[in-house]
């Protein structure tokens, strides 16, 4: 690290006190975007949050940087002098194996080199009818009749399921929903019980927690197990485009290296897992906004089909078509939606060297937060921040580019953007011209444990256009 003569040591980065012994630690596992708010709007850029004593050998003290500086220098150092939070991903890697998520250095590079060229946006671009064709099923065959109630992120967990198993496997995997469904929160917070404890015994200790956690990992590996013998099970009548298959064949642009099949259980896993709930969240929210702001939800919906699209159209185009401009009112809605509510509202990193940070020394081993969702409120690059307004996102931008993080950013940035960004498109404007939206509640209530997720149904009433 280049010391300056104006850094100043990490004791002096100020922050809230915390309970005695145990710090903010209760506070944060109940309410994390509460705390992390409330620490940016009364200590600023930089916040040092006591998570056990804050002095002495058990010294646990996390900052969190909000600033878009501090998070580009998180983010571009990433694989460098900064690493993925250590508990965190070694627990995660205890669930869901060696993947995209639980590695990093040289194990990690060879896996995101093989995987790159996967999720290209030209590459995602073929799974744009496959999208359309599953959106077009929520709309005239999930939707229960004219005018009636639905639950929004019901129909999007489908959604997003079902699009996720076309592109993953070629297959329905509509029957997994209800075990997958009750599964990921259950998985969530055995992470976070395992990654917060104070004492981790390994795995093989058979207590009960443990034997929770283990029976947990072997329903995950179980289900992947059941989808990928039932794809491999029916031959096709041609050759298959899925991602599976492309893992199969995909290389190590370096070495030439194949992937071996567990690495693809786990990375499908992974996949299944990171893509679907986010990618519904997201269109959740948007939605609701949407059926929030009825004059946002004409221009949407009349966004491709008038000729008034933002990208410099005069002819109605095709949801699919429409779906690969960047630059249109759909798209930025999606953008301004993931703004207010991020699916991911907080990454964990960690120092692996001696850094300086906003200002200050930051030994190495320190854990770092970076969050989504205070960032893209921060005053001074969001005029009224808590305004929904598309039009943020629509033609030229001179805002900071780490402002805004919804996927991350640098070398970890995520590798489904532009599949999800693609699928969220898709399902908003193909619902949107089959019928207008309203809500039944101006909030959503939010549960926060591992990723933003609605805690109660979202209900909504479907008016055909
Ligand atoms: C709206 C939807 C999504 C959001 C908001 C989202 C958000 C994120 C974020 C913030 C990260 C960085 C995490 C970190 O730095 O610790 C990430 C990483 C990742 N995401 Fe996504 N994601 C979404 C959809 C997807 C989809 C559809 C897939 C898979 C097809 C996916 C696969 C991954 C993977 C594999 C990583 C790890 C990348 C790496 O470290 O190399 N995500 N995602």
């Amino acid at each position: 690290m280049q010391k300056t003569q104006a850094t100043r040591p990490f004791s002096e980065i100020d922050g809230p006190r915390g309970r005695p012994f145990v710090g903010l630690a209760p506070d944060f596992l109940r309410d994390p975007i509460s705390v992390l708010t409330e620490g940016f709007e009364r200590y600023g850029d930089l916040v040092a949050y006591p998570f056990g004593p804050r002095r002495g050998p058990l010294r646990n003290v996390v900052v969190a940087a909000y600033h878009p500086d501090a998070v580009q220098f998180v983010l571009t150092e990433t694989e460098r002098t900064i690493g993925r939070g250590p508990s965190s991903t070694r627990v995660l890697g205890e669930m869901i194996g060696s993947n995209l998520m639980t590695t990093d250095g040289a194990e990690w590079r060879r896996q995101r080199r093989t995987l790159q060229p996967l999720f290209t946006p030209r590459r995602v671009a073929h799974y744009t009818e496959l999208m359309h064709r599953e959106a077009e099923r929520i709309a005239t065959e999930d939707v229960p009749g004219p005018g009636s109630e639905v639950d929004l992120h019901l129909l999007m967990l489908r959604y997003s399921l079902r699009m996720v198993g076309a592109a993953l496997f070629s297959s329905n995997i509509d029957h997994i929903g209800p075990e997958l469904h009750q599964l990921i929160p259950l998985t969530n917070d055995l992470i976070i019980a395992r990654t917060t404890t104070p004492v981790r015994l390994p795995l093989g200790v058979p207590t009960r927690s443990n034997r929770r956690f283990e029976r947990v990992h072997r329903q995950l590996y179980s289900l992947i197990d059941r989808i990928i013998a039932q794809r491999d099970g029916h031959p096709a009548d041609e050759e298959r485009d899925d991602i599976l298959t492309r893992l199969r064949t995909a290389r190590d642009p370096e070495t030439g290296d194949g992937l071996s099949s567990q690495e693809i259980r786990d990375q499908t896993l992974l996949m299944m897992m990171a893509g679907h709930e986010t990618t519904a969240t997201a269109l959740t929210f948007a939605l609701h906004q949407l059926g929030r702001y009825q004059d946002i939800q004409d221009a949407v919906a009349g966004d491709g089909t008038d000729g008034t699209d933002g990208a410099g159209g005069t002819d109605p185009v095709s949801v699919v078509d429409h779906a690969q401009r960047r630059d249109t009112l759909t798209r930025a809605t999606l953008l301004e939606t993931m703004r207010l509510h991020p699916p991911v509202y907080m990454t964990e990193h960690a120092a692996t060297e001696d850094i300086e940070l906003g200002g200050h020394h930051i030994p190495a081993g320190t854990a770092l937060f970076l969050s989504p969702w205070v960032t893209h409120r921060h005053p001074d690059f969001w005029p009224d921040a808590e305004r929904f307004d598309p039009t943020r996102f629509l033609g030229a931008q001179d805002r900071h580019r780490y402002a805004y993080l919804p996927f991350g950013g640098g070398p970890h940035v995520c590798i489904g953007e532009h599949f999800a960004l693609l699928a969220a498109t898709v399902l908003l404007s193909t619902l949107l011209r089959h019928y207008r939206i309203t809500v039944s509640s101006s909030e959503i209530a939010i549960q926060q444990t591992g990723n933003l997720r609605p805690d109660e149904p979202v209900l909504a009433t479907l008016h055909p256009r």
